[in-house]
Order: C-alpha cells, then structure tokens, then sequence
C-alpha cells in the first residue's frame, strides 16, 4: 500500500479531481487487472486506447485513475488525476511503486538495431566475473542474480521492468543492465529510470512496419540518450553513421568506441577464426571466444563499459577472455563429418551480412557457404528482398525457409524474399517452406569444411504460426543432422 499523494508527487500533474488522501493497493495499466483500491492508468495504446475502459471501471472498485482526458461523467468514489502524458506517467509511477529500485543499483542500457542482447548480457556476465550480484533484462532471459525469469519481450513493461529491478535489488544486486528496445523507448517504458549509463550499437533498417521511417526509428533510440541524466555515461558506436547523432542532446558524459577511428575506446582485430579472434582493447591483446567483425564491435562497448563502470582495468582484461557467446548467437556446431553449422539470430539485412561476413574471413575460398534463412511474418516486409539478396551474394547455396510465419502464409513471405533475387542469385537458391526440412538438406549437401549458416531465430525454441507456438529449436534440428 502507498499512499496516492505520495504516488503523484512522482508525476507531473495537470489537475487533480477527488481526494489524494488514500490508500493505493496496486498501479495497472490494464483495466482486466484492476481490483480494490488500485490506481489505473488509462495508456493510449498501438491497439485500443486505455482510456475507453475508464467507464467500464466505475463499479470495480478502482480508487483512481490517471489519463490525458477526464472521462464524460466522473464518479464521486473515483480520483481522477489528469496528465499531460499517460504512459510517461506510468513509467514514473512504476518506479515510485517500486520504490525506485533503478536508483538502488547501477543500471545500464543498450539500444541499437543489432547486438543489444549481446552487449547487455555479456555487461552482466562481466559484473559476474568481477564477483558482483548482477541482473539482466534482454530478449533471451531475463536473470535476478542467478535466477532465470523467462520472458517473451526484448523490454518489458514498465511495471514488470521494475517489479524485476526491484527483486535484483532486494538480492543484493548491484549492478543491472538492460535492453531498450526502439518500441520502448517510444513507449516510454523506460520513462522514470535512472540509467548510470548508456550504449548505443548501432542503426539499420528493422521495424518500419512500426516505426514507418528510418528518421522516427532513429529518433525513438535518440530519445533514450535524450533522457539520460548528466551523471550518466553516454557510449557511443563512433563508426556507425548516426553514431554522433545519439549524443547530440544529451546531458551525459560522452564516450566513443571504435575499431576503425580515434576513440575513447579502441577495439582492433588482429586474427579471426570459427573458434575466437585476437583482439586488442586499448592496445592491449586479447583472445577471445568471438568470431566476427560485429562480435568484436560488442566487446569493445563491453569493455568501455566495463572501465565507465569503474572496475579495474586489468581484472576486466583478465574477464573479456573468459566471455562465452550469447545463446543462439553465432552458435558453433561441429559435424563428425567435417562441416560446421552456425545458429543465429541475424533477423536483419545487416545482421545477415555481418554474420556472413565473418563466416567467409575465416572459411576463404576453402569451403563452401550455404545458408538457411527465412523471416518473420507480420513483420517489416521491406527487409525481406533485401536479406535474401544479401544471402544470396555471401552465400555459395541459399535455401530460403520460413521463420515464425505468425498470421501470413510462408509460402507469401518466401515469394517477398524471392524478389530480391536477380538470376544469379535464383540458380544458386532452393525455397523449402518446412524449416526442419530445409536445415535436413543443407546438412545433406555440405561438405567437409563447409559452413551451414541457420539464420534468423537463434535461441527461440518455438515457431508461431496463426497464433500458436509450436515447439522448434534451430539447435535441436541441427544436430539431428549432423551424424
Ligand atoms: C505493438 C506493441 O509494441 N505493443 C506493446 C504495447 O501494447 P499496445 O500499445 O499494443 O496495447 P493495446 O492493446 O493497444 O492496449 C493499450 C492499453 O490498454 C490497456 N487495455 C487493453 C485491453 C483492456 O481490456 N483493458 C486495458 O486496459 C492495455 O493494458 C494497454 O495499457 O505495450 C505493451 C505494454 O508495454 C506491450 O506489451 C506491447 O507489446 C506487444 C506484446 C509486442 O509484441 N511488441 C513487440 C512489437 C515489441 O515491443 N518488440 C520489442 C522488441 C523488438 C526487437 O527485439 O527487435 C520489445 O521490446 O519486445
Ligand atoms: N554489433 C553488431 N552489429 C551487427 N550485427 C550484429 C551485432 N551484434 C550481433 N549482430 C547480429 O545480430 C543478431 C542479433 O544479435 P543480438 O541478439 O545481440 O541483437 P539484438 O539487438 O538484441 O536483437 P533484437 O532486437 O532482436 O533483440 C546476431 O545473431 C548477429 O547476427
Ligand atoms: N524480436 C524481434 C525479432 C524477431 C526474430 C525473427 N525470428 C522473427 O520472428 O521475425 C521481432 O519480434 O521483430
Ligand atoms: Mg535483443
């Protein structure tokens, strides 16, 4: 329980109507979850507009709602609190709820098309290595200490957001990072954090189905460095081409990393395999279990994170060696009969060349590529010729395949991927819709010393076709063919 006035000393408010003199038992922003005493807050929604449920709400029981607009008729029970913006109200509210946990740990954020669950989680394994309680919140899991809570969003609710720092802190967490996804950041689930710093990986085209043009997308993932308080560090990706752009408004210190230019933060490769890379950071060497140009992009904000943060130098030298790849990233299988298969989550056209990329530095002209890629239905349908044109350049043979079809047939989404094929592209492709049976084939054809790249759904264990998810993991299918 906490007290409403309490509560709304945490938001700006435009109006108050009723009395602030009680009692809240919950915060909810979905009217299905208000009981006695909660405090709702009425979010316009990419669906339906929470403010439509307001007169619904009139025998629930609720004890006061925030909105935007007061609702026709106002009932005396009911305290109704006007703002000016709901869902940043929520954020705000949430961590008032909570009790601030983001205030009561260091919090770090990372946004950026590609390499956020990467960079996120590989800042809570370095928190771990340097002996510290840490949390994380990504796409994969989400983790309090040691303790894993599934998740099915890269970031969460503000509710849940905090609900989980909350817990981190109560284990004696210090350290937290976290994905700031460019959804969240426009929907302000981030509204109310205290960020001790933040990063950004880089931008490519995704989620125009959503945020419709490059600039709104670009401006979505500014906004969090916008908001940044001046205490905070902002880590910025120096050889990314809006890179410069993040930092432009923020009151942050700024930082630079880079493994091409001068930086704060300087990464250089200096051999790449399928099994790790010499690196340096700083100028000095590394080795590390990573493959890839982009891997090394991670590390590099990883360990100019890790310095921001302020742990030794040294310790987090000692601790980049001992980092091991994310999940469904760049994941290495070896066949008995000499060919390797990667699973991973490239789910974007420039995720689909930099993974390629990386397979061809380190295979030459010594073995053959061929890689298993489809994509996601109800999603950004630009990216769809586009991936299979990248595949298709980088790749030796292409087997387009379906991904998580969601509500849209895959045989339709495999004719949109077909489209950025020229003739070239088509003698050297196969269209399998059965994704099990396109990775059977790959491994059927590939040769010792091949590399069978499977793209695109990396750690999930699941395929959402119509609404229902079915039990599917690339890894599992993967080594079924292997022998
Ligand atoms: C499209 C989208 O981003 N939707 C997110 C958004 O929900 P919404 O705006 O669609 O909600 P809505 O259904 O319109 O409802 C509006 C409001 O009315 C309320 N409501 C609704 C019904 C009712 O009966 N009563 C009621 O009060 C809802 O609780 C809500 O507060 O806000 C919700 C709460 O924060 C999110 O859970 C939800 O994510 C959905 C599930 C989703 O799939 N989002 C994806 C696209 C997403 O966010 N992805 C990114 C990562 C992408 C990546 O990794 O590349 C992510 O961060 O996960
Ligand atoms: N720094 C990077 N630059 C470009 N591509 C990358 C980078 N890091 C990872 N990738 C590619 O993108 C894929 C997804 O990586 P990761 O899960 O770390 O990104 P993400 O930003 O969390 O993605 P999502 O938005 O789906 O949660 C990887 O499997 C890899 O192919
Ligand atoms: N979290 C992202 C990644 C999707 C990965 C891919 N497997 C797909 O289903 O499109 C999204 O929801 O757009
Ligand atoms: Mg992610």
């Amino acid at each position: 329980m906490k007290a409403l006035s309490q509560l709304l000393s945490a938001i700006p408010v435009i109006e108050v109507i009723g009395s602030d003199d009680k009692q809240i038992t919950d915060v909810v922003s979905d009217s299905r979850r208000v009981t006695t005493g909660s405090l709702f807050v009425a979010v316009r929604g990419t669906q339906v507009d929470g403010h439509t449920f307001i007169p619904l709400l009139q025998y629930s029981g609720v004890a006061a709602i925030v909105c935007e607009e007061l609702p026709e008729f106002l009932e005396t029970s009911i305290t109704y609190i006007r703002v000016a913006n709901s869902a940043v109200a929520l954020g705000h509210l949430a961590s008032e709820w909570y009790d601030n946990p983001s205030r009561q740990l260091k919090l770090v954020g990372v946004t950026g098309t590609n390499g956020k669950t990467t960079t996120a989680t590989l800042i809570y394994e370095m928190a771990r290595l340097m002996g510290y309680k840490a949390g994380l919140l990504s796409t994969v899991c989400n983790y309090i200490d040691t303790e894993a809570v599934p998740t099915s969003q890269t970031t969460p609710d503000p509710l849940t957001i905090n609900a989980l720092l909350r817990r981190m802190v109560d284990n004696g967490c210090l350290y937290a990072s976290m994905e700031v996804s460019s959804h969240a950041a426009h929907q302000h689930r981030i509204a109310g954090l205290h960020f001790t710093g933040g990063i950004f990986t880089n931008l490519t085209r995704d989620h125009l189905d959503y945020h419709k043009t490059v600039e709104a997308y670009l401006q979505a993932k500014k906004s969090f460095f916008d908001d940044l308080p001046s205490t905070a560090f902002a880590l910025t990706n120096a050889d990314d081409k809006t890179g410069q752009v993040m930092l432009q408004n923020t009151l942050a210190k700024k930082y630079t990393y880079s493994l091409r230019t001068q930086a704060d933060f300087v990464g250089r490769v200096i051999e790449s395999r399928l099994d790790g890379t010499s690196m340096s950071f700083n100028g000095r060497e590394v080795e590390v279990l990573f493959t890839g140009r982009f891997n090394a992009y991670n590390l590099t904000a990883v360990y100019a994170a890790s310095v921001l943060i302020g742990w030794p130098v040294e310790q987090v030298l000692v601790a980049m060696s001992r980092l091991v790849p994310v999940a469904g990233r760049f994941q290495a299988f070896h066949s008995p009969k000499g060919f390797t298969a990667i699973v991973d989550y490239a789910h974007t056209p420039d995720a689909v060349v930099n993974v390629l990329q990386a397979i061809r530095e380190v295979v030459g002209t010594r073995g053959s590529i061929i890689t298993v890629v489809g994509a996601g239905g109800n999603r950004d349908k630009g990216k769809r010729p586009i991936m299979a044109k990248e595949a298709a350049l980088r790749s030796d043979r292409l087997i387009l395949t379906s991904d998580n079809p969601r509500n849209e047939e895959p045989a339709d989404i495999i004719r949109d991927m077909e489209e950025g094929l020229d003739i070239e592209g088509r003698k050297k492709t196969l269209s399998i819709a059965d994704r099990r049976e396109a990775i059977r084939t790959a491994a059927a054809i590939a040769q010792p010393g091949d590399v069978i790249l499977i793209a695109g759904k990396g750690h999930e264990d699941y395929q959402e076709i119509k609404g229902v998810k079915h039990h599917f993991d690339d890894r599992e299918v993967v080594k079924e063919f292997l022998l």
